[in-house]
């Protein structure tokens, strides 16, 4: 299989965008890509393979060679640094991290605590605004964490904004827009550079044509 590409896709919201994409620029994705349970799926007529990853651990497969591109959001890349290139913003599954906390919050000399899904990007967010605080590590439904005094701010993602809304909470600061990235196996790029170049030539084309 050494002609094939591997390639990482996150399962989950990101997946069902990236496979539209690929389709658009032209990779002929059977349908069975779209409901199944597999979490290999090989597509002879492209000598491609697909690996169906949690969208965090998408890195980590490419940085081991598993594979040899992958699909990853912003967020992911900044929490972890990875030894992989990011090679082209795929311009899909848009969101923002935000800082976020009750209405009237007021930043407190003592104690302050963080919660969030990206405890290195946190640290690295109040470090740069020089302010100390304790990050408290979740793994999701961030927003508890204010309601039930776990911390007093929280940084996560927010799209459409409902979640804060629903949950009678506020945007207090945005810290960086995030879309997903095509991220490349240094190695990879070396030894397949023909059949990743054209995938990324292929891309780009299709997402500057949209601009
Ligand atoms: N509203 C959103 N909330 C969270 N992630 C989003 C949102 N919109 C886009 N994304 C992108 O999708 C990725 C997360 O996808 P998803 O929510 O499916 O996985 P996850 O939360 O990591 O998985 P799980 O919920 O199974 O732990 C993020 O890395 C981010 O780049
Ligand atoms: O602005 P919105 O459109 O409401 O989207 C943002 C919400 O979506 C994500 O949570 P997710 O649904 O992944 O659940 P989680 O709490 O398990 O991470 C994110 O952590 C926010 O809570």
């Amino acid at each position: 299989m050494s002609d094939w590409l591997t390639v990482a896709m996150p399962k989950g919201r990101i997946f069902e965008e990236a496979v539209e994409l690929l389709r658009r620029a032209g990779y002929n994705l059977p349908a069975e890509f779209d409901d199944s349970r597999k979490l290999i799926v090989d597509v002879p007529e492209e000598k491609m393979r697909f690996i169906l990853a949690k969208p965090m651990d998408v890195p980590t497969y490419v940085e081991h060679g598993v594979a040899d591109v992958g699909v990853a959001g912003k967020d992911v890349m900044i929490e972890e640094e990875r030894d992989v290139y990011e090679v082209l913003d795929l311009r899909i599954s848009a969101c923002y991290l935000a800082v976020a906390g009750l209405p009237g919050y007021e930043k407190k000399d003592i104690n302050p605590k963080v919660a969030s899904k990206y405890p290195n990007l946190a640290t690295q967010y109040f470090k740069e605004q020089g302010e100390q605080v304790e990050i408290i590590k979740l793994n999701g439904s961030i927003e508890l964490a204010p309601l039930i005094g776990l911390a007093d701010r929280i940084v996560d993602i927010v799209s459409t904004g409902q979640t804060l809304k629903e949950n009678g909470l506020v945007e207090l600061e945005t810290i960086v827009p995030i879309t997903s990235r095509l991220i490349v196996n240094p190695v990879s790029y070396r030894m397949q550079d023909e059949r990743i170049d054209e995938m990324v030539e292929r891309l780009s084309r299709l997402i500057e044509g949209e601009e």
